[in-house]
């Protein structure tokens, strides 16, 4: 009998956290209309705090002032060819769900344009590599390498929603556009020998590209589900959590 209450007790208290949760999300869509901002932008104040871990890290401090350990940027980039490489079947998977799922052809064109950088990428990987005498041959991933891979995977899978996989792709690669950009403003002492690797990222186009993906998401997030909208919140936090553990680790390793 106690057990019996106690259940519906248990229920009663998931279905009230539920509809709380419900609650919160309205709430953040009305303030985003309210501001006339995009949802993504209202969840950046929200999680101002993470996304600012995310995007103004001691590793990137340590570039901008030049204090940084080349050990530091040596293991960086090794992990990072890893996860780039995890990263163009998650850009595919976004474009099978673009093709699928979007009425706008643009968007394919966005997230192409995309794929096609990272062709180029891949290749700077390598020579900035032999610059810096790595073998990315014998480069074994570390533990936050393998769980960002990890959610990579989780969010290709076929039931994600595109508007799901979509905010997520735009937020790895803007926490990359702002934290190299970073590094470039007026009054940072980037070192000569990395500023190639912060103009990757850093650069005008990849910011426009950047702003592309962000609209994009912004006009599915208006049109989508309550469902949709949780999930796309959790996907970001997810992913700004799993930057700050891969910038962690490049760190560590000195
Ligand atoms: C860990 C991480 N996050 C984002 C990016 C930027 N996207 C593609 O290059 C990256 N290279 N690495």
């Amino acid at each position: 009998m106690y057990a019996m209450q106690e259940v519906k007790g248990q229920k009663r208290v998931s279905e009230t956290l539920r509809r709380g949760e419900k609650m919160e999300e309205k709430l953040e869509k009305l303030k985003a209309e309210e501001k006339k901002i995009g949802m993504t932008e209202a969840w950046l104040r929200k999680h101002r705090l993470l996304y600012t871990g995310a995007t103004r890290h001691p590793f990137i401090h340590s570039i901008r002032d030049g204090t940084i350990d080349i050990a530091a940027f040596k293991t960086w980039l090794a992990q990072d060819y890893l996860f780039v490489r995890a990263f163009v079947p998650f850009a595919a998977s976004v474009l099978i769900k673009a093709y699928k799922e979007s009425d706008d052809d643009t968007d394919i064109e966005v997230i192409l344009g995309g794929i096609a950088s990272l062709k180029d990428e891949i290749s700077w990987f390598k020579s900035e590599a032999n610059k810096w005498g790595i073998s990315l041959s014998n480069v074994v991933p570390q533990k936050p390498n393998k769980n960002y891979c990890g959610l990579l995977e989780s969010l290709m899978r076929p039931e994600v929603e595109y508007t799901v996989a979509i905010t997520a792709f735009w937020a790895i690669e803007a926490v990359y556009q702002e934290s190299f950009a970073h590094c470039l403003e007026e009054g940072s002492q980037t070192p000569e020998e990395l500023k190639e690797a912060c103009e990757r990222w850093g650069n005008e186009g990849f910011a426009q590209y950047c702003q592309s993906l962000q609209k994009i998401a912004n006009l599915r997030l208006q049109k989508a589900s309550d469902d949709e909208l949780k999930n796309a919140e959790v996907a970001l936090l997810s992913v700004l959590e799993h930057e700050v553990e891969f910038w962690n680790m490049s760190r560590a390793s000195v």
